[in-house]
């Protein structure tokens, strides 16, 4: 007898998480022509869900295709936020944030990451984040080093606003009981309150 072939859910999760994110990486391809998207994520967000005016925010410093959320951060340190950027450390560890104004200096990190070359360290209590790929529910697929899985476990009581392009959208990200939950998700078309 032929073994029925697999239905996905009978796939380890690794497995299907490596497989959703070779599809998110090529759906999230050339997903801004025209560069607009990062302004119009920015509107939405402060029209929204703005953080509270003295929440230190964390962000993310672009790479590739991911959605830019240098002009929200621009507002937000206009309206009086403390900015931060994450700092990559070694695998397994969660990421650590250092203080970040517009302009100031950022160094090359692993895997194309930029971080603030000198300034304090600081717990974020709102975070950006940015991911391959999201559902409704506030499911979240990254590049798979766990890293914000392991930081939002680190910080309990902070908020998770994931950042992506619309078309990142999936029906069920693949997820297991270790990966956090989003409590929002922007996008240029505007901000979906994740089911909890
Ligand atoms: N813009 C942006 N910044 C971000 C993230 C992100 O997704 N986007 N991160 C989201 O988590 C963190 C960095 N995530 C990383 C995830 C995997 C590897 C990684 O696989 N590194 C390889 C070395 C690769 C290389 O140097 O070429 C390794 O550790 O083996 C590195 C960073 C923090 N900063
Ligand atoms: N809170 C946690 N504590 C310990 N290990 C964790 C935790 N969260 C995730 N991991 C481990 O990290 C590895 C990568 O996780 P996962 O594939 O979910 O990464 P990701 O969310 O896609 O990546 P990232 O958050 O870096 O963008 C897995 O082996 C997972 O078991």
């Amino acid at each position: 007898m032929v073994a029925p072939h697999p239905s996905p859910s009978d796939m380890p999760l690794k497995e299907r998480k490596a497989e959703a994110r070779r599809a998110a990486l090529a759906r999230r391809k050339g997903a801004d022509p025209a560069g607009a998207h990062g302004a119009a994520l920015a509107r939405h967000i402060l029209s929204r869900c703005p953080p509270p005016p003295g929440a230190l925010v964390a962000g993310y410093w672009p790479m590739g295709d991911e959605m830019d959320v240098r002009p929200l951060l621009a507002a937000l340190a206009e309206r009086g936020n403390v900015l931060a950027l994450p700092v990559t450390p070694p695998r397994g560890q969660p990421l650590l944030f250092r203080r970040w104004r517009p302009g100031d200096a950022l160094r090359p990190g692993p895997l194309g990451t930029s971080f603030p070359a000198e300034s304090e360290e600081v717990r974020p209590d709102w975070l950006l984040v940015p991911l391959l790929a999201f559902d409704q529910a506030g499911r979240r697929l990254g590049y798979g080093g766990g890293y914000y899985d392991r930081t939002l476990a680190a910080l309990p009581g902070a908020v998770a606003v994931g950042c992506a392009h619309a078309v990142q959208e999936v029906p069920e990200v693949p997820a297991g009981p270790q990966d956090a939950r989003l409590a929002w998700v922007a996008t240029e078309s505007g901000v979906v309150k994740c089911r909890s």
